[in-house]
């Protein structure tokens, strides 16, 4: 019999099998919570549904399966402890919270399979649900995320104390997968990957990085240096970038592809860039084709193994991405 490590690992290789290739992830998360008027503009950002507004939640987690979503992003990107504890709340309250974000995946994923699956014919697998663990610039609600710029006293131990325990109570809620989003820096992508190790997970994961630049991290460090120490662990499954804009992929996909043996992931935002002090997206500032179908077959075909959207993608780019795709099998 297999144990849990190979079940779960397993259920990745298998999704990306099955689908041709390349998995679809979802879209952007906290642009469709806004779409259905939830208010964000909050230190915990999208996580702040989580207490106002768990309903919505469920409904975005509906809406990009059935736009073909192969694996659900959760909820918990923004939430932290130290966040729901600003907010008044009890650590237990903030413990439950957070599993209720992968709660909420995973009913809206049985939900929907247990209605799909009754349909011959249908175009839907059963979708994973990855649990999102934000950086340490996204707590921080302060747009660190872009700039990878942590202050001075930022050090190994406390974003390896930062992450722990959210880590902890996450993989108690029984996800599929881990996912580690718009990672800035070297030194945090060594953290999560010794918090790996340390916490002996047992599931997949993958670590995303953002750029601003379409070479380096955020912090200025080269892709090849932050790569190095996810290289030397078997804990982590996947390595690419998230949210950043579109036209870098396919040199990325390309340069990580000389870096790694694992598998590449790529879900871009819409090319807007977030300005952290107004808090809101400002224009591209570059104009680059809006059809996520043909550049995710384009990614596809460079070697990504997963792709899917970031901020301001929705639930029609994620359609674009399935249906394109699944007509055009490599
Ligand atoms: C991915 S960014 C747009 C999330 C929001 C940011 N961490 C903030 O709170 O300002
Ligand atoms: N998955 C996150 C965004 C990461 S940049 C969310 O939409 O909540
Ligand atoms: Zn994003």
């Amino acid at each position: 019999m297999r144990n849990m490590k190979s079940e779960k690992k397993q259920m990745l290789h298998d999704l990306i099998q099955n689908t041709g290739g390349c998995a679809v992830t979802d879209g952007g998360f906290a642009t469709q919570l806004e779409t259905h008027g939830a208010s964000i503009n909050d230190p915990l950002w999208s996580a702040i549904c989580l207490i106002k507004d768990p309903h919505l939640i469920k409904k975005v987690h509906l809406e990009y399966l059935e736009a073909g979503a192969n694996i659900l992003v959760t909820s918990s990107y923004q939430a932290t402890i130290p966040g729901f504890l600003s907010k008044g709340l009890s650590i237990k309250e903030a413990e439950s919270l957070l599993q209720r974000s992968v709660k909420l995946a995973i009913e809206a994923r049985d939900s929907f399979w247990n209605s799909a699956k009754t349909n011959p014919g249908n175009k839907y697998r059963r979708a994973l649900v990855a649990a999102s663990i934000g950086s340490y610039g996204a707590y921080l609600a302060d747009g660190s995320e872009y700039s990878g710029s942590y202050a001075p006293d930022v050090n190994l131990k406390k974003l390896k104390d930062f992450h722990r325990r959210r880590l902890q109570v996450l993989l108690e809620a029984g996800p599929d997968l881990l996912a580690f989003e718009t990672i800035p820096n070297k030194l945090e992508a060594q953290a999560c990957v010794e918090l790996l190790e340390e916490q002996s997970v047992q599931i997949p994961s993958w670590i995303c990085f953002t750029t601003v630049d379409g070479e380096n991290a955020p912090s200025g460090e080269s892709f090849k240096d932050c790569l190095e120490v996810i290289n030397k662990s078997d804990k982590v499954d996947a390595v690419g970038i998230n949210c950043a804009p579109p036209q870098f992929m396919e040199n990325l996909i390309f340069k990580f592809k000389q870096l790694t043996k694992k598998a590449i992931i790529v879900y871009p935002n819409s090319g807007e860039v977030w300005d952290g002090k107004a808090k809101k997206w400002l224009p591209s500032k570059c104009f680059y084709g809006d059809d996520f179908g043909y550049h995710s077959t384009r990614w596809r075909d460079l070697g990504a193994k997963i792709v899917g959207g970031c901020c301001r993608t929705t639930p029609f780019s994620i359609q674009l991405i399935s249906n394109a795709l699944r007509e055009n099998l490599k």
